[in-house]
């Protein structure tokens, strides 16, 4: 994220994945640190697919030496916008679906390759494979959808619409 967190600030629609000070690109919560704590890194980049080599630390493992699947969702969700990043910078997740086929290994270096299946308007259909050598480990599909304007700043006023009122817990929708 490249922003000037003042600017940010002021405009949070402004928000753009950017790439870092070491050329990564990082969701907003590991800029800072100029390192994927996911471990995820990008090996190659073609227009419509992107692999990326990712490896589970271990302070994301579920079970002895295997990955929690919610490190599994988080690293396809990633590896999923970076796909469609590349070309359309303002995105979010509408769905996200994983399939789980064989337990992952943590600490062990692995494939996952990315691609867009079909993009229209503000929609874009996006699907990706992880593997170690060679056999598929999990899929996911996601849909995703450019941001609208405003996007931050509407959910920004639907939250303050929500604070707790002298009227009681249960604000307007
Ligand atoms: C190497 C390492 C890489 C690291 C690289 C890092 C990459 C990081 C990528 C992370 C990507 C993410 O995870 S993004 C975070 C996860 N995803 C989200 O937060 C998206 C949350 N969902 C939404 O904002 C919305 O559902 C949308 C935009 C997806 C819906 O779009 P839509 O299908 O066009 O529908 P739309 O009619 O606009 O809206 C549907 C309903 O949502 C409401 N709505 C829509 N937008 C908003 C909003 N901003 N604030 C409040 N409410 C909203 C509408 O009023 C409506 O309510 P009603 O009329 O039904 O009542």
């Amino acid at each position: 994220m490249a922003e000037d967190p003042g600017a940010f600030a002021e405009d949070p629609d402004a928000f753009t994945i950017e790439p870092s000070p070491s050329g990564r690109l990082l969701c907003g919560g590991c800029a800072p640190h100029d390192v994927c704590r996911l471990g995820v890194e990008i090996a190659e980049a073609r227009d419509d697919a992107v692999r990326f080599e990712v490896v589970c630390p271990p302070f994301w493992h579920g079970g002895p030496g295997v990955a929690h699947g919610g490190w599994t969702a988080a690293v396809f969700d990633d590896a999923l916008n970076i796909v469609a990043l590349r070309i359309e910078p303002r995105l979010v997740t509408k769905s996200l679906a994983v399939r789980y086929l064989r337990p992952v290994p943590v600490g062990r270096p692995m494939d996952l390759l990315a691609r867009i299946e079909r993009h229209s308007g503000r929609r874009w259909e996006v699907s990706a494979e992880m593997t170690l050598t060679g056999t598929p480990l999990a899929t996911a599909r996601a849909e995703l959808r450019t941001r609208r304007p405003h996007h931050f700043a509407r959910h920004e006023a639907w939250l303050a619409r929500r604070s707790p009122s002298p009227n009681g817990p249960h604000a307007e929708s």
